[in-house]
């Protein structure tokens, strides 16, 4: 164990007077697997919230949020687009650099997801691949593609290359049009089944992370029960999940049209944007969001 006091430099004299003595910088390991890991062991809970620029993944990241995800939600939030839908490869690691660059301007600790948009993993497992490396090459520590079963080989593919993995579950935006809405899924026996056997096909082929996007609470605490070394994260999906993400601009209370229920304006009570992802980290961490007796589907 290092002194704390050992790091206490000196008052420093200056043209313009005595500066008081620098605080040591904060001692933050970045967030790895192997600490979520440990997060997941202990029952701590995983907070992630999106950003899509430098200075909102700084502020994010010194507010305690262990995960920054470069969502293709900023086609709809920063490009004005009607879904995620048209955003592109380029836009992704545009953003993604942007974010890496805020967060090593500030020895950021966060573990950088970035989604791999639209079109850019479905044709082949060659074709994931390039696209999961134009964001690793971005900065990204993991990337997250959308889909049940069928991405297994491509999760497995990528996992046995070096490349981390997040999965999506569940409401998987991309696909709205096939969906026929933003609406919540699993509801059915028959859906849910499906569900819990696709999260365990991910698991299986290597994913370390799931995002749960509007599922009931009972199915996604359950499916985090039974994967342990698969850190769920839930957004519309109970308070049963290892972890919760929420879009940045929601929680800030900024947006382009209709709220998803499932939002908190973190903002509100705050009176800045730092404290309101402080709050955010506490409330996910005490278990008080999301509050299931509000919108447990
Ligand atoms: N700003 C923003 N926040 C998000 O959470 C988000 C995005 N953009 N873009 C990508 C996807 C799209 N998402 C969405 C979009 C709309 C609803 C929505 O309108 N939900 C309604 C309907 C629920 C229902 O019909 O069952 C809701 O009231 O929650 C939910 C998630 C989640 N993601
Ligand atoms: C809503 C989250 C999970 C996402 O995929 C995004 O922001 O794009
Ligand atoms: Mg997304």
């Amino acid at each position: 164990m290092t002194d704390p006091a050992q790091h206490q430099a000196a008052p420093q004299a200056t043209p313009y007077g005595t500066l008081p003595p620098a605080s040591p910088l904060p001692q933050r390991r970045p967030v790895s697997l192997p600490r979520l890991a440990q997060m997941r062991e202990t029952g701590e809970k995983i907070t992630m919230l999106t950003a899509y620029d430098a200075t909102f993944a700084a502020v994010a990241d010194a507010a305690g949020v262990e995960c920054i995800l470069v969502g293709d939600s900023l086609g709809m939030v920063c490009q004005g687009l009607p879904s995620t839908v048209g955003v592109s490869l380029d836009t992704m690691a545009y953003h993604t650099a942007s974010v890496a660059r805020g967060l090593h301007r500030v020895q950021g600790t966060a573990w950088l997801v970035a989604d791999l948009p639209y079109g850019t993993y479905a044709e082949s497992r060659e074709q994931a691949l390039r696209s999961a490396c134009t964001l690793m090459q971005a900065g990204a520590h993991m990337v997250k593609l959308e889909g049940g079963g069928w991405t297994a080989p491509t999760v497995e593919f990528l996992v046995q290359r070096g490349v981390p993995v997040c999965a999506h579950l569940g409401l998987t935006p991309q696909t709205v049009h096939a969906l026929g809405g933003y609406r919540v899924q699993g509801k059915t026996e028959d859906a849910a089944r499906t569900l819990r056997k696709e999260a365990l096909e991910l698991q299986n082929a290597g994913a370390a992370m799931l995002v749960l996007e509007m599922v009931p609470a009972a199915l996604a605490a359950e499916i985090t029960a039974e994967l342990p070394h698969c850190h769920t994260i839930g957004i519309g999906a109970g308070n049963g999940t290892a972890g919760q993400v929420l879009v940045l601009h929601d929680m800030l209370g900024v947006n382009l049209g209709k709220m998803p229920k499932f939002v908190h304006n973190f903002m509100q009570d705050a009176g800045s944007v730092r404290g309101a992802m402080e709050a955010y980290v506490q409330a996910v961490k005490q278990g008080r969001f999301p509050d299931n007796t509000l919108h447990a589907w």
